[in-house]
């Protein structure tokens, strides 16, 4: 007898109910390149149900006393972090991820971003002014939008999802999301949790499906007020075409072309490992990731050395090892993707020092059509090159020399994206100046990625519109209204 294939089969989640779909898109295990999930693939019907049951439960969900609100997300937190092993097997495998990272650092922040802004809604204030001069006094009060319509993307499935989700419903929005159709099923498997956290129905209603038919009818329909997208600059472009009639709130969070600066005076050792580290954290999949690499000509040598030695060491392997500094890249196009800025990198004159086409994967049989990649290291790129201006957003990284401080913040400005950049010096002066120059919305120096999800995150140029984090994320989930009072 046949072997029948059994999937994992996802639903809608609308009006607190899950709903099937009646046509599917296959989900691939990024470790084996085979399908193992199914996911709706939805369509413009879906959508209006959803943005139906969203306007249903806004007067209910938005009239709740902040203190109400913050109960239920807590305990959604609390959930989550009880089922932490259930999210992390399930993440890893559904994106290629390692399960240290989903277990260790993407599960816990999803269940702390619901946590974040459970306590930050307690502690908002509003502006107040006095005009005693025309004996007036101004204040400000700051009301919900409406329906959220919260896209999110691939590389960080419910972590990103999730910070999105929780500032639009603990300001009292209610929400219509849609993870990226490749990683979609820890965002499922939340909606099972949303009923026993005391969520109402309709507050919070994911749409599976793909760009083309579920965002789009989502970014271009009338009764969503607000957009937060996070993915890539050429989407983000025709979401501000499609939403331009309704003159939406956008807030748009995007690619990076991020440069690590490293001066002469740098801490050598923590600087190779954290820069290893920040090329090549999650398959080099995270928006933050290094891609450019300035080191000053002192340095160079010995820290590309050092930097390639310790790029060999970057382990690739299962994302169920608990070895392993890598897994697997997200899909088959985005592996040939990466792979071809690897090739014309080589035509436009640049050397590889390891990884692609040098050194050779170490992965068992069963996982030969797994979509895996070595940490790629290269040189000698000029810096109109690809690989030094687009982003690649998988394991490679370019290194390569400079000589001034004037000389290096005018290269590494010179790109479309403005996300983020590190600074290596112990030169606090240098430090400073170089910090203030550059045209990112953020910078890290001496480290990478310690976040404080108070303060605002966000890009500059083709990198994004807005910013996310505690008061920034306030203002963009909510109205603001200027009353002035005579008395
Ligand atoms: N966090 C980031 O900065 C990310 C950057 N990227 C960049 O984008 C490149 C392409 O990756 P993609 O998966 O194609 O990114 P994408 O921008 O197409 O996907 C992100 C999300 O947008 C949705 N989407 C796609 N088309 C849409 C449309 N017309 N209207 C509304 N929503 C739409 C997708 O379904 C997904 O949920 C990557 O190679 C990487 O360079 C991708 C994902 C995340
Ligand atoms: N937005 C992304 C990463 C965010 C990291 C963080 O909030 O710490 C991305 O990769 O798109």
């Amino acid at each position: 007898m046949a072997h029948q294939r059994t999937y994992l089969v996802l639903e809608n989640y609308i009006g607190g109910k899950f709903t099937p779909c009646s046509s599917h898109i296959d989900s691939y295990d990024p470790s084996t390149g085979e399908v193992y999930c199914k996911v709706p693939d939805s369509g413009e019907q879906e959508v209006e149900l959803a943005i139906s049951a969203a306007q249903e439960a806004f007067p209910e969900w938005s009239s709740k006393s902040p203190e109400a609100r913050s109960q239920i997300l807590y305990k959604l937190a609390d959930l989550i972090e009880a089922h932490l092993e259930e999210f992390a097997q399930a993440e890893s495998k559904d994106q290629g991820k390692t399960i240290t990272v989903a277990r260790n650092i993407e599960i816990p922040r999803a269940s702390y971003n619901f946590r974040f802004f459970a306590s930050s809604i307690l502690h908002h204030t509003t502006d107040c002014t006095q005009m005693d001069r025309m004996s007036c006094t101004h204040f400000t009060t700051r009301t919900p939008v409406g329906v959220a319509g919260l896209i999110s993307p691939w590389n960080m499935p419910l972590y990103l999802l999730t910070w999105k989700i929780a500032p639009a419903i603990a300001m009292g929005n209610t929400v219509i999301a849609k993870p990226s159709e490749m990683t979609s099923v820890t965002a499922w498997m939340m909606c099972k949790l949303f009923d026993e956290a005391g969520l109402p129905p309709g507050v919070v209603n994911i749409v599976f499906g793909t760009g083309p038919r579920v965002g789009t009818a989502i970014v271009s329909h009338p009764n969503v007020p607000l957009i937060s997208f996070t993915g890539s600059t050429s989407t983000a472009q025709y979401i501000r075409e499609a939403s331009a009639p309704y003159c939406k709130r956008l807030s748009l969070e995007l690619g990076g072309k991020n440069p690590a600066i490293i001066f002469d005076d740098a801490n050598l050792d923590e600087c190779v490992s954290t820069t290893v580290r920040s090329s090549f954290s999650n398959q080099g999949e995270i928006c933050l990731c290094t891609s450019r690499i300035f080191v000053q000509k002192n340095l160079y040598k010995a820290f590309l050395e050092k930097f390639v030695e310790a790029s060999r060491k970057w382990k690739v392997g299962l994302p169920s090892d608990l070895t392993a500094n890598m897994g697997a890249l997200i899909s088959k196009e985005h592996l040939q993707k990466v792979k071809g800025y690897i090739s014309q990198a080589q035509k436009e004159g640049g050397k590889i020092l390891c990884g692609e086409g040098i050194e050779s994967l170490d992965i068992p049989d069963k996982n030969k059509m797994g979509y895996f990649l070595l940490p790629t290291v290269i040189t000698d790129m000029m810096d109109d090159s690809c690989c030094m201006q687009e982003e690649i957003f998988g394991p490679v990284t370019c290194v390569v020399p400079f000589e001034t401080e004037e000389e290096v913040i005018q290269r590494a400005n010179n790109v479309k994206f403005g996300l983020a950049a590190t600074v290596w010096s112990q030169d606090v002066g240098r430090v400073h100046r170089v910090a203030k120059k550059l045209h990112t919305g953020m910078v890290w120096t001496n480290c990478w990625l310690i976040r404080d999800l108070n303060l605002p995150f966000g890009g500059m140029k083709a990198s994004g519109v807005g910013r996310e984090g505690a008061k920034d994320s306030f203002e963009f989930f909510t109205e603001v209204k200027t009353i002035t009072m005579k008395h």
